[in-house]
């Protein structure tokens, strides 16, 4: 059984999710670039991103599940169904994490029956070791391979696990959320601009901000309302913008755009 000092892992897709998970990999020592393979399905395009990593480029799928202990199945949710099965024999005794949205243990079981999978949500913040990762707590993995995908996953940030009814909602808090994050530094970042901040400290201003502010939560376990409490000065300033935000039906936006994805 490989561990962390020898292990060799592989993914199945190299776009934006398993680059992430790649630097973070390599930036936390864990697994260094050399013990890292990936396939794609444009060889030219897949060879620019692993070579700048020090990574290797495999031509096929098989090739790649061949070379490596964990297989990491990072393609598109919809063609999972296309791209396994034929792999089934390679797969047989490897351990499979798949990261792909909507695919959970019992999906796993149906296309590659006896195999031994866990089925993940991460997010883009795992490439600074920054990430959620939202992991279904049933797998079918052995002990020693659990133990093994834990610490390589714990590299990459904060595992959360759940049970199986719960890693959709789990994988949307964690996954699809950054998107909208970014989207709010983007807002916030063209209202400085809008008087008169240079766009790039206006970025810098406010993803520190909202890093602070989320680190901030995190250190001291407060209620986020009484975060925003300790800012409104009563008769103050932030309290006009939290009034402005409320009235624009800032928090049923959050709200729906998760009934968008869940429902
Ligand atoms: N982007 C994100 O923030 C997150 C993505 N995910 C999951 O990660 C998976 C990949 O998503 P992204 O990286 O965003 O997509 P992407 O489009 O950036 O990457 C997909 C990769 O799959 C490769 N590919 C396509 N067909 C292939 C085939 N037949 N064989 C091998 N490789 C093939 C492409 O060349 C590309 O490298 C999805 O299942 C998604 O649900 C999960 C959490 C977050
Ligand atoms: O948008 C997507 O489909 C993927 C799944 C989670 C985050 N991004």
């Amino acid at each position: 059984m490989p561990t962390t000092d020898d292990v060799k892992v592989g993914f199945i897709g190299f776009g934006n999710m398993a680059s992430a998970m790649a630097d973070g990999w390599i930036a936390s020592g864990v697994v260094p670039g050399n013990r890292l393979y990936a396939c794609a399905n444009r060889y030219e395009a897949l060879c620019e991103r692993t070579e700048s990593r020090g990574m290797h480029a495999c031509a096929s799928g098989e090739e790649l599940v061949r070379a490596v202990d964990v297989v990491v199945v990072a393609i598109k949710p919809y063609l999972i169904e296309d791209v396994l099965p034929e792999l089934a024999g390679a797969l047989a005794n490897k351990t499979i994490i798949s990261v792909a949205a909507g695919w959970d243990s019992k999906g796993y079981e149906h296309i590659l029956p006896g195999t031994h999978h866990i089925s993940t949500v991460p997010n883009t913040p795992v490439a600074i070791c920054e990430g959620v990762i939202a992991c279904e707590r049933k797998t079918t993995l052995s002990g020693e391979e659990a133990l093994l995908v834990h610490e390589l996953l714990g590299a990459l940030g904060t595992v959360v696990e759940v049970d199986s009814h719960l890693l959709s909602i789990a994988g949307t808090i964690g996954g699809c959320s950054p998107a909208f994050i970014a989207m709010v530094i983007e807002a916030l970042g063209d209202a400085a601009v809008k008087y008169g901040i240079p766009r790039a400290t206006a970025y810098e201003m406010v993803s520190q901000m909202v890093a602070g502010t989320a680190k901030l939560q995190l250190a001291t376990g407060q209620h986020p309302g009484a975060m925003k409490d300790a800012v409104c000065s009563p008769g103050g300033t932030t309290i006009k913008g939290v009034a402005a935000l409320e009235a624009a039906g800032m928090r049923s936006a959050f709200i729906k755009a998760i009934d968008a994805i869940e429902g």
